[in-house]
């Protein structure tokens, strides 16, 4: 159990993880949800054959044959022509109105011209039909959206033309974030000089929410087992995320304090840098418990390697990362036996290429370097020196 690869901890993390729970969500709030069901249409869209333009519907048969056609009525959107479209006839028609039955033809009004209730036509070559088929869009028993997708604004726009007012949706992991730490200062507060600024918690509580969970900050606790304990103990949650005292000193006391909360430990150590102290299991309540580093880029890197994955799975969503391909901007040393997630800056060459230029300075104290890095770059276990241009597999991290 001792230092797994990121994939065999990812895979014991994601071990029996699945969505928690279905409820409904009203089409506003369903944004950012992930679809428990897949949605169906019952209806074709458009429902009828559709003007496409502002102009006069005929019947084709007509069109550079009938000199000057009668002007009969009116097909807008909303109010459609009740009759049949006969021959000689037209029908004033707007966009997006319904195509009388009988007209196959609407004629654009820029080339039409008016003369009371008489229409004619400057008659071009074969025009364009200017009708939008029915189910055109989609039709009635169409899957337009899959279960396990996020919903975003665009697949909320097609739930929303499917007529479907509430979506069912998966119940969002409840994370609880509890940083712990006797140097840590709340922002705003007033650190001694041998205390810092707390800051892990912030972007844990902002990515969790980016992430499909929802995030409840925990007070943070000092370095002592009563306090962890206590303050874990109660945490109606799904999922408890710490954030420091992971490693072996002796102020490391996150574990010991789970252990009173019956934890049973799934993984250990990672063999992963930044991030080697991760660990992940379960502790009283069926809540899981993830461990990460007090390190800044190895709270950052283990949750975007472990914890947006394990948000996915217990949220029905497909948790595999959006990992991608570029070309190193300059050479690197080899690596040594843990799997090196880089903190790099993304450009496009002038070949339209991506390219990434992991930052020279790698400590995982750094929050500086995170705040300008926009990809982590993977070097595997014991990879050999690399040069400028080799492929690389990134990790994109989403910037605002
Ligand atoms: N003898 C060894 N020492 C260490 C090892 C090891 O294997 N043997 N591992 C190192 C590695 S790798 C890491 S990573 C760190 C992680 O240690 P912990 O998870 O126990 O983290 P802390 O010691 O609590 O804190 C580390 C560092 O981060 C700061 N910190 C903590 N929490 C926050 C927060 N919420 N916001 C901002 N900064 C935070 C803390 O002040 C420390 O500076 O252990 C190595 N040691
Ligand atoms: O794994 Mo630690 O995160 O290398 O500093």
């Amino acid at each position: 159990m001792k230092n797994l690869t990121v994939e065999d901890a990812r895979g014991r993390m994601l071990d029996g993880a699945t969505r928690l729970g279905v409820e409904a969500a009203a089409l506003p709030d369903a944004v950012g949800r992930v679809l428990a069901q897949d949605v169906v249409a019952d209806r074709c869209q458009p429902p009828f054959d559709a003007s496409a333009m502002d102009g006069w519907a005929i019947r084709r048969a007509d069109y550079g044959v009938v000199e000057a056609f009668a002007v009969v009525g009116e097909s807008a959107a909303g109010r459609a022509y009740p009759k049949a479209v006969q021959a000689g006839q037209a029908v004033r028609i707007f966009t997006g109105a319904p195509v009388p039955a009988g007209a196959d033809l609407v004629v654009i009004q820029e080339e039409a011209i008016r003369d009371g209730d008489r229409v004619s036509f400057a008659a071009g070559e074969s025009p364009k039909a200017n009708i939008r088929p029915a189910g055109g869009d989609f039709r009635s028993g169409d899957r337009l959206l899959e279960a396990g997708v996020r919903i975003d604004p665009w697949r909320l726009s097609l739930a929303a033309a499917a007529g479907l007012a509430v979506l069912p949706v998966a119940r969002r992991p409840k994370v609880a974030i509890l940083a712990t730490g006797d140097e840590l200062v709340p922002p705003g507060g007033a650190p001694a000089p041998d205390q810092i600024f707390e800051s892990g918690s912030f972007s844990l509580a902002a990515l969790i929410e980016a992430w499909g969970g929802q995030a409840i900050k925990l007070a943070p606790a000092a370095d002592s087992v009563d306090a962890i304990a206590a303050a874990v103990a109660d945490a109606a949650v799904d999922l408890v995320v710490t954030i420091g005292g992971a490693s072996v000193g002796d102020y490391d006391l996150v574990k010991p304090a789970m252990t009173r909360l019956g934890l049973d430990l799934r993984v250990q150590t990672i063999a992963v840098r930044p991030g080697k102290p991760t660990w992940f299991g379960f502790i009283e309540g069926g809540r899981r418990v993830l461990g990460l580093p007090g390190n800044p880029a190895s709270a950052l890197v283990c949750a975007e390697l472990f914890l947006r994955p394990l948000l996915a799975a217990l949220s029905g969503a497909d948790p595999v990362l959006p990992f991608g391909v570029a070309r190193l901007s300059a050479p690197l040393p080899g690596n040594g036996p843990r799997e090196h997630w880089m903190r790099a800056a993304r450009s496009i060459d002038n070949e339209g290429r991506v390219t990434v230029a992991p930052f020279p300075d790698q400590d995982s104290s750094l929050v500086g370097v995170f705040a300008r890095a926009d990809a982590l770059v993977m070097r595997p276990a014991g990879a050999p020196p690399a040069a400028a241009g080799d492929l690389v597999t990134t990790l994109p991290l989403a910037r605002a």
